[in-house]
């Protein structure tokens, strides 16, 4: 019995972004997981309520929103509640996300314990950042990854008079190229776990 070829792994990243700040972000986090050798998808919350049946393909979903207004953008929201259609088809895939807003804080927490909340009611399996805090001593500066400290997923900050060319910085979009290649890693363990279950009535005792 041969082992499954994880370039199979397919994550699925679902974002909205007003000014494309965000959407700086959703192109870093594909760009990780393709350097996996895994195969990514972009799809904007406008269209992915119209492809919720495509997104049931994928081995894993990243979510990402801008902070506005301390949550996840309206758009976003409408995408999350549309998603009850879904009917559980999302259930043991892994999920992760990332999140950018203006202000240091921005009280981004919130919306990525939003983005949590929502995966989980769909029986996803979340995917920490799993990057130490950067920035947070006299030897650190913007430029560290996971600059801003978060532990939940990406947090990204965007000067209001700066358009995405310039912002998040490259400390942020690397930041969430890093999440994109665990959040890959991750789902392809998950496969060859299950291939395993499924394969051990095959083994020679
Ligand atoms: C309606 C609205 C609400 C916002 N609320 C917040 C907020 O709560 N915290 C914050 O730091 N920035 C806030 N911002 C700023 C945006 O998060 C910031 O401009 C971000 O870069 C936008 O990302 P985008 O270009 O992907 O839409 C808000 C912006 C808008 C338009």
């Amino acid at each position: 019995m041969r082992a499954p070829d994880t370039s199979d792994t397919s994550i699925a990243v679902i974002f909205h972004s007003g000014q494309g700040h965000t959407a700086a972000l959703a192109h870093a986090v594909v760009s990780g997981i393709e350097a996996t050798g895994a195969k990514a998808a972009l799809f904007d919350a406008d269209s992915a309520i119209l492809r919720l049946d495509e997104l049931a393909q994928f081995d894993g979903l990243v979510f990402g929103s801008p902070t506005y207004m301390g949550s996840v953008s309206a758009k976003f929201k409408a995408f999350m509640e549309e998603s009850r259609l879904a009917r559980g088809q999302w259930r043991d895939k892994v999920a992760a996300g990332f999140t950018n807003s203006a202000s240091q804080s921005g009280d981004k927490l919130n919306t990525l314990v939003q983005l949590t909340v929502f995966a989980a009611q769909h029986g996803m399996l979340w995917v920490s950042l799993g990057l130490r805090a950067g920035n947070n001593s006299t030897q650190g500066s913007i430029d560290d990854l996971n600059r801003l400290g978060s532990f939940l997923g990406v947090m990204a900050q965007s000067n209001v008079d700066q358009s995405a060319e310039f912002t998040p910085p490259q400390s942020d979009r690397d930041t969430a190229f890093n999440l994109g290649q665990r959040v890959a890693m991750v789902a392809q363990q998950l496969r060859v776990g299950k291939y395993l279950e499924e394969g051990s009535v095959c083994m020679p005792m």
